[in-house]
């Protein structure tokens, strides 16, 4: 055993550390933020080892049960959802939840009552979960308005309000990606420590990528001849047959948008999910994937767009409610803004 090596290991930043580190930036706190996110790190090392176990456990298939989305639900998606439930109720910080698995939010009984929400996707890209694919789990933190003893109307807040956000990706390796404002920051789970620590600091999203990301399997139900339909098969025209005599874009889809999102966070780029005929208001929801994820990308220098405006500003009217999302480099969303906007001229 290389103790100077393992000696070594002790001042390296955990996400534990990284949190108290940026709570004692804000005297005022009183840590309940602090104790909520161990919380929510303790769910994703659970569902970490049940997924990497899956098929021994017999937890790979279907639960039996269909969800508000009218998806079957994965074992693993009720499982994961128990886990966050459990472990965001026994934190005593958490007031109203909402989650992808759940018709209605849950609020959390008085005795273990607190001042947070929590919006989450306990089990993204499920239709990986079989083949062993990265899939992930994705969150939201929203503080209750002043006043309020917790209802529907604290979480339908525009996701620019969320005070935290992240995505855990049971990948090859486990990596959580955490913003409590303050930019962007990775962790990867040590086994051998059972801890996440820092290994991406300030995730800072490339400025232009060369990458696109989009189930082009749905090319035939883009929405005919609506903008977002031009639009869509203009950008990847000329991702593939670029005229400025730049070199294609590689497509690249995993079909989870938290392994997506990551890749694209790492390597710059775009990932789309457009409206069309199939789902005229794109497929992905907007409290637990969309807002968590395009308040990552605007913290890592990058932006989010839905074809009408910025992504944080959706004023969300139901807790499942969908939008079509662009999400990536500055530059790559620059360039689908550009298209809407030059749509629109040619509109009027
Ligand atoms: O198979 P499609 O239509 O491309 O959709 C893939 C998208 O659907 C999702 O799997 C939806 O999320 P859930 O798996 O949490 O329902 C995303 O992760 C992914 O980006
Ligand atoms: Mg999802
Ligand atoms: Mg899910």
């Amino acid at each position: 055993m290389d103790h100077a090596a393992d000696a070594q290991r002790t001042d390296l930043m955990t996400i534990t550390r990284y949190v108290l580190n940026e709570q004692s930036k804000h005297p005022e706190a009183r840590g309940d933020l602090t104790i909520l996110l161990s919380h929510i790190v303790l769910g994703c090392k659970f569902v970490c080892s049940a997924v990497n176990k899956a098929g021994l456990a017999k937890l790979i298939g279907l639960a039996g049960d269909t969800n508000i989305q009218g998806e079957e639900q994965k074992k693993l998606d009720v499982l994961s959802n128990d886990v966050f439930i459990n472990a965001l109720k026994s934190s005593g910080r958490a007031n109203v939840l909402v989650s992808e698995e759940n018709e209605e939010p849950i609020f959390v009984e008085a005795s273990k009552r607190g001042r947070y929400c929590v919006v989450f996707d306990p089990l993204d890209g499920s239709s990986n979960i079989d083949c062993g694919v990265s899939i992930g789990t994705i969150f939201g933190i929203y503080m209750l308005q002043e006043g309020s003893e917790g209802t529907v109307a604290d979480v339908l807040k525009p996701g620019k309000n969320m005070v935290a956000a992240g995505y855990c990706m049971y990948g090859s390796s486990c990596t959580l990606v955490l913003s409590t404002g303050t930019g962007a920051n990775g962790f990867t789970l040590d086994p051998s420590l059972g801890e996440f620590i820092l290994t991406h600091p300030n995730i800072k999203i490339p400025k232009k990528g060369k990458i696109y990301s989009v189930n082009e399997g749905n090319a035939k139900n883009w929405d005919q001849p609506t903008t977002s339909y031009f639009i869509i098969c203009r950008y990847v025209e000329k991702a593939k047959f670029p005229i400025d005599g730049s070199s294609p874009k590689s497509l690249r889809y995993i079909g989870s948008m938290v392994a997506d999102v990551h890749r694209t966070l790492l390597y710059g780029g775009i990932f789309m999910y457009p409206a069309d005929k199939k789902s005229p208001n794109g497929k992905l929801r907007v409290l637990y994937e969309v807002f968590p994820m395009s308040f990552l990308v605007e913290q890592a220098g990058g932006q989010s767009f839905t074809g009408q405006g910025r992504a944080l500003d959706i004023v969300p009217k139901n807790i499942h409610e969908r939008s079509p999302i662009f999400l990536g480099s500055y530059d790559d969303v620059e360039e689908i803004k550009a298209l809407y906007s030059a749509a629109e001229v040619k509109k009027e």
